[in-house]
């Protein structure tokens, strides 16, 4: 109760200062929307995670530029794609800067200047290179194999129609993948799970607003939320203890081998600018500061590409039609696939090169961005200068955001905006052939804004991309995908850290070429190979038949298969 009384008289007092000190340049006004006590007091009584149907009443009622003050700065809200392009693209350098917050350094939350600039050269040339990732390629054929056989191992043809839950199997294969890429090491299952946990931890709770309070009064938050704030700083602490030994050994045993470059091999050898460094550490990044970069990489690549991943995938065993089709131009491409083959053995998957010849692959993973960004709004980016846009005044210090979902969805722009149809991005609405060649980085015009836009767009679209065309194609290589009878599928949303799907995906798998492994009817369970075949020399092929014809199921024919 006290808590509240000194909460509202803080909102009372902070919206008298602030009327003094945002409305002082008289004349311009604020883009419309809710009074400040109204919007703060909206933001305390729900959970951040319905922030989004409130902003989108607001945004019909007040129009595609609106104020909603979060804090003690006016946030701004831009629905509208021309403006979104005027302000990230045309007029970028003043609307770059991020937020002051309480957490350690890292690239998105950077001011804009010459740290921000170091960090995120240091991520994009050193690790985010093409060739830098080419040299990667292995290891994605590493993870997918592992990833292949999971679901291989985990579908059982018995209770086939128990599906599988998928989501689980793409977060650990997106989890092995970036911590490989981060610490330059190939780690057991379950040291990449404790990494996994240590994030997650902190990811749900940040994602769930129960910080936002420390965010919008971080020094005013520490003395009245004084749990909250030791929680946070048990978590912090929980994923220095998991982190910081991967780091040490990485510095302890500096890497020789030029072919695995990891990302804290980078950042061991950064140099910060004098003004920004930490006192007494010569300019380099302390612990923390890694485990801050180590962390920002393995969050802002795993839970986006995975959750993308399997909104991608829900959409293909939704639509056995554009599965098929996506089936067809890769078999086109790379030919019938093998049957899986066990871990230890080689096996073919589709080589990356190939998937520049797969435009209609392309288009599927952009309408899955398009319908379902997992980010359905940037990070919030902050205003260094007062600016006039649409005659309103964005005044320096607001924060600025955009909804980046409905830009997807906007009828104006985008014909039955709510359907899957990759077909969208083969050919433009001039009819020229695009064949998933669109520009997401919306520097000519933005149509959608998956990974942001302008300045601070995500660094990691290149690799993201690549990510979700090679398992996608893959994926659909080896296996058909269909709906599990109990299940279906259900495209509701549930905002987590990004916006994941309400009921998981639980799909049925069957290897499009499984004759040659492990075929859903184990003989060498059953009666042993060579027992069976004792049993058909002597005549008892009735009761083999019945329960084995001699021909395993085909999966494009046999309707009990499907
Ligand atoms: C489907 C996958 C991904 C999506 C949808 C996504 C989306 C986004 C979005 C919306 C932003 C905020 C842009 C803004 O504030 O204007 C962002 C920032 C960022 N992303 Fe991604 N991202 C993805 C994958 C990745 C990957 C794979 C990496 C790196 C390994 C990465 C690294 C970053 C970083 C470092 C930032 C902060 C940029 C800055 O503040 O300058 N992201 N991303």
């Amino acid at each position: 109760m006290e808590t509240w009384f000194v909460i509202v008289v803080s909102l009372c007092v902070a919206a008298l200062i602030r009327s003094t000190l945002f409305r002082r340049s008289a004349g311009k006004s604020l883009p419309p929307g809710p009074s400040y006590l109204s919007s703060n007091l909206l933001l305390l009584t729900n959970s951040r995670l319905n922030l989004e149907p409130i902003l989108r009443n607001l945004k019909s009622k007040y129009g595609p530029l609106i104020t909603f003050s979060i804090g003690f700065r006016p946030s701004i809200f831009v629905a509208d794609h021309s403006l979104a392009h005027h302000i990230l693209i045309q007029n970028g350098a003043v609307f770059s800067d991020r937020p002051r917050t309480f957490a350690q350094r890292n690239i998105s939350s950077a001011s804009y200047g010459p740290t921000w600039r170091l960090l995120r050269r240091n991520l994009a040339s050193e690790v985010l290179h093409p060739s830098r990732v080419k040299s990667y390629s292995w290891a994605r054929k590493w993870i997918l194999r592992i990833l292949i056989d999971r679901l291989y191992q985990e579908r059982n043809p018995a209770e086939a129609a128990a599906g599988i839950k998928v989501v689980d199997h793409f977060q650990f294969a997106m989890f092995s993948l970036l911590v490989l890429m981060c610490f330059g090491e190939k780690l057991g299952e379950q040291e990449i799970n404790e990494i996994a946990r240590v994030q997650r931890d902190m990811l749900l709770i940040v994602g769930s607003g129960r910080f936002t309070v420390l965010t919008m009064f971080p020094k005013l938050g520490k003395i009245l939320f004084r749990n909250r704030w030791k929680q946070f700083q048990q978590l912090l602490e929980d994923k220095e203890q998991v982190l910081i030994p991967l780091i040490r050994s990485r510095i302890e045993a500096p890497n020789s081998d030029p072919q695995i470059v990891a990302y804290v091999d980078t950042l061991i050898n950064l140099h910060l600018p004098e003004v920004e460094a930490t006192a007494g550490n010569g300019g380099k990044l302390t612990d923390k500061e890694m485990v801050s970069m180590c962390s920002e990489f393995l969050n802002a690549g795993t839970d986006t590409t995975s959750t993308a991943l399997q909104w991608i995938m829900a959409n293909l065993v939704k639509h056995p039609d554009i599965q098929s089709k996506l089936y067809d131009e890769i078999v086109t491409v790379v030919g019938p696939p093998p049957p899986p083959a066990a871990t230890e053995e080689p096996e073919s998957v589709i080589n990356e090169d190939d998937l520049q010849k797969m435009p209609f692959l392309k288009a599927v993973v952009l309408e899955g961005l398009r319908r379902h960004p997992p980010a359905h709004f940037v990070l919030p980016h902050r205003v260094v200068k007062e600016v006039e846009v649409e005659g309103y005044k964005i005044p320096e210090g607001a924060t600025i955001n955009f909804f980046v979902a409905d830009m997807g969805w906007d009828p104006k722009v985008w014909d039955d905006p709510m359907e899957f149809k990759p077909e969208r991005f083969m050919m433009n609405d001039d009819g020229d052939v695009i064949n998933g060649g669109f520009d997401v980085s919306g520097s000519k015009g933005i149509k959608m804004m998956p990974f942001g836009a302008g300045r601070r767009i995500c660094p990691g679209s290149d690799l993201a991309l690549l990510h979700l065309e090679y398992f996608v194609a893959n994926l659909i290589w080896f296996f058909r995908w269909t709906a599990d009878d109990g299940y279906g599928v259900d495209l509701s949303e549930k905002v987590e850290f990004t916006v994941v799907m309400k009921n998981p995906l639980h799909a049925r798998i069957f290897p499009r070429a499984e004759k040659g492994r492990d075929p859903p009817f184990k003989l060498s369970n059953h009666f042993g190979l060579k027992h069976l075949v004792e049993r058909q020399k002597n005549g008892f092929n009735h009761q083999i038949s019945n329960s084995f014809s001699g021909q395993f199921p085909d999966p494009d024919t046999d309707t009990d298969a499907r």
